[in-house]
């Protein structure tokens, strides 16, 4: 196939995506508390692609803030996890107060509203814990951890809206994100929250919005990037930093990932009243984001959410031997029958692979849709929503893409390429992230691995060995055989 038809491919994929409309009737509250279209700052959300961009050439490596905003735009609810919530209280003798309702927690009748106008009917396993710890008084400070989707950010919010006096005309609350983005999709849920309480506004201290040095916000909510946020606190004064009751810092563990970030933020930090509500919010808790977030929040109450293990109980996996590459996109025609029986996903290592193997596909008339790492996080959110629905029943990605969809819908996985590490052994952590399911009544489901060398031969035992589960050979060629093993 000659390069233009992978091109051509790419291209019709990618107007699909761009021509799936993010819905435009959404509001975004702007600086003065005026209101613009969604659309209107949406021209901007698309996430320019960087000369590098930080990806490598070929290979797709997403950068952590574009991957917390590709996970915002796709999710509809919450991230079903079923794990015990740690909590580690700063006194241990006071009691621990978890909620079952929002109605517990004496909320102002709009805010009640707002809750239940979002269609959330109870709260989130994490919020139980950590709404009652942010809203106590006195004020209690919080280090969260929990992955993306099970409801931190709704519940800093609910926290902010209910802390501020509309009485009083400064910024109350300042909370800070690592990218505008995510800064205007934090902003989005504290107005959807706040729609029934409009004696509090909320300003977007993001590049781009200006004011008059000296011109004092009156706006009790602050939502911004750290740098813009520092510059309004100190070099134009539009914020009062030592009037400032609740911070807020979400996503560390993407914060920390930018030197600057870091320092900015504890520029910001270092101006806050000492007894200032201190909150800290982040999917992941490696050491870094541990240290700095000790630096932050000082006598923290911890709250714990560990994410749900994958397992690879339910799955049932073949290996197909290939001659040589070519014999795998033969395999994988044969294949292609059972792959729409339900929805499948097909892994290949690199993007020039996976747009290859989506064009060639398409040329065969098979109907594919590709997610790709050209694609700006918009288009891929466009992908993935279209392939959930249904629209796609075959998805070809590489590893990184496709993080964020949500795997038990899709019963099928092909691993055209084998997962392997920099050295070129098998990389068990992916393969099991590919395919497994959480839960341990998950779904059913397929994987089918392409072997085409002494050493992807090599790779599939090591994850036998690693899983201590087999994997069984199968010919695509042999349809009775497959219908047989896939029923
Ligand atoms: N109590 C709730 N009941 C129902 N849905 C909820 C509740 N809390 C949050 N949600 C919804 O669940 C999804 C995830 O929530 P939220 O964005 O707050 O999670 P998060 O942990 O901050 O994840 P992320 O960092 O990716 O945004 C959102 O669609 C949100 O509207």
């Amino acid at each position: 196939m000659s390069q233009n038809s992978w091109a051509q491919a790419v291209d019709v994929q990618e107007t699909t995506a761009l021509s799936v409309q993010l819905d435009s009737s959404k509001k975004v509250q702007g600086l003065y508390g005026g209101r613009y279209t969604r659309g209107d700052v949406n021209a901007n959300i698309v996430l320019e692609k960087k000369e590098n961009g930080g990806r490598t050439k070929d290979g797709d490596s997403v950068d952590p803030a574009e991957q917390s905003l590709l996970y915002k735009l796709i999710r509809r609810s919450l991230v079903r996890n079923r794990n015990q919530v740690e909590v580690l209280q700063r006194d241990p003798t006071s009691p621990l107060y978890s909620v079952k309702t929002f109605e517990e927690l004496r909320l102002k009748p709009e805010l009640l509203k707002g809750v239940y106008n979002m269609g959330f009917n109870r709260p989130s396993r994490i919020q139980e814990n950590a709404l009652p710890m942010m809203l106590a008084q006195p004020p209690q400070n919080l280090i969260a951890q929990a992955q993306s989707g099970t409801g931190k950010t709704a519940a800093f919010s609910l926290a902010m809206l209910s802390h501020v006096d509309p009485a009083n005309k400064w910024t109350q609350c300042l909370c800070i994100a690592p990218t505008y983005e995510l800064a205007l999709q934090i902003g989005h849920v504290i107005e959807q929250m706040g729609t029934f309480y409009p004696d509090v506004q909320l300003a977007y201290a993001i590049r781009g919005n200006r004011m008059e040095r000296g011109i004092k916000l009156q706006q009790q909510i602050v939502i911004g990037t750290p740098g813009t946020v520092l510059d309004w606190c100190t070099k134009f004064k539009h914020i009062d930093p030592k009037k400032i009751t609740m911070f807020v810092l979400d996503e560390a563990d993407v914060m920390i990932a930018t030197q600057g970030h870091r320092d900015q933020s504890f520029r910001i930090h270092r101006q806050l009243p000492k007894d200032c509500q201190m909150l800290l919010f982040s999917a992941t808790f490696e050491d870094s984001v541990w240290k700095f977030a000790e630096k932050v929040v000082p006598d923290p109450n911890i709250i714990k959410l560990n994410r749900e293990e994958e397992t690879l109980d339910t799955i049932k996996q073949f290996y197909v031997v290939c001659k040589q590459e070519e014999d795998k996109f033969i395999a994988l025609c044969n294949l292609y029958g059972c792959l729409t029986i339900a929805q499948a996903m097909i892994f290949c290592h690199t993007r020039r692979m996976a747009a290859w193997l989506a064009a060639n596909l398409t040329q065969e008339g098979h109907q594919v849709a590709l997610l790709s790492g050209e694609m700006t996080v918009e288009q891929r959110a466009a992908v993935i929503e279209r392939f959930r629905d249904g629209k796609e029943k075959v998805l070809v990605t590489t590893n990184v893409c496709s993080r964020g969809i949500d795997v038990e819908q899709v019963s099928l996985v092909v691993n055209f390429d084998l997962p392997v590490d920099i050295n070129g052994n098998a990389h068990n952590e992916t393969y099991l992230h590919r395919i497994g399911r959480t839960g341990r009544f998950g779904r059913k489901g397929f994987a089918v691995n392409m072997v085409d060398s002494e050493h992807s031969m090599d790779i599939i035992h090591q994850i036998e060995m690693h899983f201590n589960r087999k994997i069984i050979e199968i010919d695509t060629s042999n349809l009775e055989e497959m219908e047989k093993l896939f029923s």
